[in-house]
């Protein structure tokens, strides 16, 4: 695979220009600071830009053309003899710069020069290498900076997962156009030398292509990868270790291969990620000392700086414990021999992380299947023979049932007889099917016999909903000639199996299966009539081996479909709070075991462990609040590994770096992550650890609602979603203009005023107003970033819920229906797949409510199971606001985090504000009066749950 003969073979790029730039020269700027014209700094410099263009095509859906750009400057040694090129001595007439026998490849990765306006050289270093008497190639990755294309893919990088998918190699798209300069450079320039550094992504980059080409004598990548075996946390998609390639070589054998011949050198420079290998190391030295090592105290840590004469930013006392904690596996404290080669040998595979991989896989596989199922409905007879498949010899009815789910929009709280109803009426595929399944026409025709369907159907009494439908679907029926009596009975029998195993699997300690079992029988039980004691009984079970197989999110889960059954159940209760324990969020686990504690009351056994219960996690609150560093270093690694090396990765690292900096630590208060008080704490340590369990707190939660959403236990987060085409409107298509697309495609946030009209937008205001006075819109308490803010999330599409809203509030449907209309219009206009939800969000910001600087959705940020929301739809509905109110949404521009300007947009009635809500970064300003909005969120398809089969 490596070597020369297999590089392409290109040598001269599709296009040649050559120009002279004005360049303003960053080292001069800072020599002549507020002493001079800035322009006494621009210099015309001659450019020779060479565009590369490949052709990336997966299928009709996934094609571009990938350009590179490089731009060649020569030394400028003929301005500035030496280093110091403003110097006195500089000559009045320049010597022309000549080409030499070197050539330096600089690969800025992603690049920042905003647009490229310094022919990509983000922050001077192509100048410096130029002053340094070098000529050099500057370059970066696709999408990026100078590469930015008109139609760039929103996903930038992420867009390659495609590929990855499909098994198509990608990596060529950032290495070849490397190569091919250096084709170009030697063949066509006649450059003796090649030389390749670059920073971060260009430090990525330099590895692989020095790996790959031999002639690259001297490569220095800087902050660009690490081995795999050190948990790398990648920034951006095509570093992912647990991408193909990168198993293929796990970077170490790629920075062996760039100085595996004997002329050839390679520096790697890890800067960021040095930090961990010196603690490794740390640990080795310790171990070879004394063969064992306690946790780091600070004072070990600082010995352990002054040896390698670093200082503290650059290896923090964090630092140091966190890599301890992670050999630590036994958590005793203590590092042995065994823990620490353990930790080598493994690498990030621990048998958990296969797990996850393995479920990720299966995931993926479920989501194409699914595509697959979308395809395979709109062929009536196939559904047909599908129906035949899963009845297997069931009764009618039931065939009828899946007949109807299949047209999707099910809505599990409405009515069976409403819901059968409104598919009849409802025209399309479902109405279709369900005339063309046998036995459904004669039923309508008896509408007592129907009457006596939904009976039957109705198992628990309380008027039979779709969700008891659904989940009869999940156990086989009663058989053809079956008696309904004795189909119960067999069930049943199905659930004392079931439940002898989740009692056997117990015994072996082998939660996991226990867990697994003890939800099938719940499931079961919770539609047996007469079940539901013993059901919940199930779920109580499910959720304690779900705790102890460290599955607490489905435990939470589990226990709360119990309480869901019976509210008072005292062991579902006591279980959901222990798991809300371990997901690390203490104080909504206070508030259950209170909770449980009084019911517990008449039971002198169970208000023991309650309070017992309490007693710890108040402790645990309290060493929180105090800020002690072991306990907060704790949380974290419970959080961490609960939300993945990923995530975590990312928001530790984040909150990490910002804690080093006055500015940075400003950003995590605005962020609402970090306590005013705890700003400027003696140790930026501190102030990271003190924000990072709030960060991650905060994601926990938000991972937990997707959960509880996906298990229907919560309305708005995790919805099913249908096909934008199902909720085209005719209206939507005024909502915005050319002009206003335009901006959207390129700003990735666009602003509409008066998209509704006035007198629309205050009607929905009013019917807001009384929504709220009626006590439906609810807050958030552990949202630290949206603190006070009220909201309500209204099903638009269909059943009863929705049914209700549209009475109580018919203008604001119609308005909601409207906004999600644009989705048709999102998918042509800016080339992407959606589903659109089938929920909306009312929210009020009262006085003093605020939403601290945020994203919608985290999926680009190593969040891969956040939300899968593509586009955000905002209307405001305030009338006559003034600016005094505050309120203003600020939105940043595409990726950045508050660093550069942002916009300022009031919440104007009848203004709308579109935007992409992986890359806009925003935040709502305090606000000072009743601030109404409805956002609707458009997520991307390839992500999203249909609500279809
Ligand atoms: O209401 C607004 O202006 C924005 C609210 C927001 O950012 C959100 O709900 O995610
Ligand atoms: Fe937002």
């Amino acid at each position: 695979m490596f070597g020369q003969d297999q590089l392409p073979s290109d040598e001269r790029p599709q296009r040649l220009t050559t120009f002279t730039a004005k360049h303003r020269f960053p080292d001069c700027l800072s020599s002549i600071w507020g002493a001079a014209q800035s322009s006494a700094c621009e210099k015309p410099v001659p450019i020779m830009e060479l565009l590369w263009e490949m052709p990336a095509a997966l299928n009709a859906t996934f094609s571009k053309t990938i350009t590179s750009k490089v731009f060649l400057t020569l030394n400028t040694s003929g301005w500035a003899p030496g280093n110091a090129i403003w110097g006195a001595d500089q000559p009045q007439a320049p010597v022309p710069p000549h080409r030499g026998k070197t050539l330096v490849i600089f690969h800025h990765g992603h690049g920042e020069s905003k647009g490229c306006p310094t022919y990509g050289d983000t922050e001077g270093t192509t100048d410096w290498l130029n002053e340094m008497g070098l000529d050099v190639a500057t370059m970066m990755m696709p999408f990026v900076d100078c590469n930015i294309i008109k139609d760039q893919p929103p996903s930038r990088h992420g867009w390659f997962q495609n590929f990855e998918d499909e098994g198509l190699p990608w990596v060529r798209f950032f290495v070849e156009p490397v190569i091919k300069t250096i084709n170009f450079a030697k063949n066509q320039l006649g450059y003796e030398h090649i030389i390749m550094a670059g920073l971060s992504g260009g430090g990525w980059t330099t590895t692989v292509a020095a790996a790959v080409d031999p002639r690259i004598e001297l490569s220095m990548p800087i902050a660009g990868s690490i081995p795999c075996d050190f948990r790398h946390t990648s920034w951006d998609f095509e570093q992912y270790c647990g991408d193909r390639w990168a198993n293929i070589g796990n970077y170490t054998a790629l920075y062996v291969l760039a100085a595996l011949e004997e002329n050839r050198t390679s520096y790697l420079a890890f800067s960021y990620f040095m930090k961990r290998i010196l603690a490794v190391s740390m640990a080795v030295g310790a171990i070879k000392e004394s063969r064992t090592m306690s946790r780091c105290h600070e004072s070990g840590a600082q010995v352990l700086r002054e040896k390698l004469n670093i200082c503290e930013a650059a290896l923090s006392d964090f630092e140091v414990q966190t890599i301890h904690s992670e050999i630590d596996s036994d958590q005793s404290g203590v590092v042995d021999w065994q823990e620490f080669l353990q930790f080598v040998a493994r690498g990030p595979k621990r048998p958990e992380d296969e797990a996850k991989l393995f479920a990720l896989r299966t995931k993926r596989v479920h989501r194409n299947m699914r595509l697959a199922f979308n395809k395979f409905q709109t062929d009536q007879s196939a559904v047909q023979k599908l129906f035949e498949k899963i009845d297997k010899g069931c009764d009618r009815q039931r065939l009828e049932v899946v007949g109807n789910l299949v047209e999707g929009a099910a809505d599990p709280d409405e009515s069976l007889e409403h819901f059968y109803n409104r598919t009849k009426e409802g025209g399309g595929n479902g109405a279709k099917i369900m005339k063309g399944t046998p036995g459904i026409n004669s039923l309508e025709q008896r509408p007592k016999e129907l009457k006596a369907f939904y009976k039957t159907m109705d198992t628990n009494g309380d008027g039979g909903q779709v969700a008891v439908i659904i989940s009869r679907i999940q156990w086989p029926g009663p058989r053809d000639h079956e008696t309904r009596a004795a189909c119960w009975s067999r069930v049943l029998r199905k659930v004392e199996r079931c439940l002898e195993d989740a009692k056997a699997a117990d015994l072996c300690e082998e939660p996991a299966v226990a867990q697994r079992k003890f939800q099938e029988a719940a499931r079961m039980l919770s539609v047996v009539p007469n079940g539901q004691l013993r059901a919940v009984e199930a779920w109580a079970d499910c959720g304690r081996a779900g705790l102890e197989a460290s599955e607490p999110f489905d435990a939470l889960v589990a226990c709360e479909l119990g309480l869901q059954l019976v509210p008072e159940h005292w062991r579902c209760g006591m279980t959901s709070a222990l798991a809300l324990e371990s997901l690390g969020l203490l104080n909504i686990a206070e508030e259950r075991l209170q909770a449980a504690a009084r019911v517990a009351r008449t039971d002198r056994d169970t208000m023991a462990a309650a309070l017992e219960g309490l007693r710890r996690v108040r402790a645990r609150l309290a060493q929180v609040e105090k800020g002690d560093a072991q306990v907060l270093v704790e949380e974290i690694q419970r959080m961490g590994s609960l939300l993945g090396d990923e995530e975590a990765g990312y928001w530790i690292s984040c909150v990490g770096e910002c804690s080093r900096t006055a500015e940075g630590q400003a950003e995590l208060v605005q962020k609402g992550f970090l306590q005013h008080n705890h700003k400027n704490l003696a140790k930026p340590a501190e102030v990271a650890r003190r924000a990072s369990v709030v960060a991650l707190r905060y994601r926990i939660n938000k991972k937990l609602q997707r959960y509880l959403s996906s298990a229907g236990l919560l309305m708005g987060v995790a919805d099913k979603c249908v096909l934008p085409k199902a909720v085209s409107h005719p209206m939507a298509d005024g909502l915005m203009n050319h002009d206003a697309w335009q901006t959207l495609r390129q700003k990735r946030i666009a602003v509409v005023d008066s998209a509704v009209p006035l007198e629309v937008v205050a009607k929905v205001q009013m019917e807001l107003q009384a929504l709220r006075s009626g006590g439906v819109m609810q807050n958030d308490t552990n949202d630290v970033c949206n603190p006070l803010q009220e909201a309500k999330y209204l099903p638009f599409a269909a059943g009863t819920a929705a049914q209700q809203f549209r009475e109580k509030c018919p203008t604001t449907m119609q308005v909601m229906q409207q906004l999600a209309g644009l989705a048709t219009i999102l998918e042509d206009e800016l080339g992407l797949r959606l589903a659109v939800p089938q929920s909306a969000m009312a929210a009020c910001y009262p006085p003093r409510a605020s939403y601290k600087m945020h994203l919608d959705s985290y999926f680009l940020h190593g969040c891969k199971d956040d939300i899968p929301r593509k586009v955000t739809v905002l209307l405001y509905c305030n009338h006559g606001w003034e600016p005094r109110q505050g309120g203003e949404l600020c939105a940043w521009e595409p990726f950045d985090q508050g660093r550069g300007v942002s916009q300022r947009i009031e919440p104007l009635a009848g203004r709308l504000v579109v935007f992409m809500s992986e890359e806009i970064w925003h935040e709502v300003l305090e606000s000072h009066g009743d601030r109404y909005a409805l956002t609707v969120w458009i997520h991307d398809r390839e992500r999203a749950p249909l609500a279809q089969l």
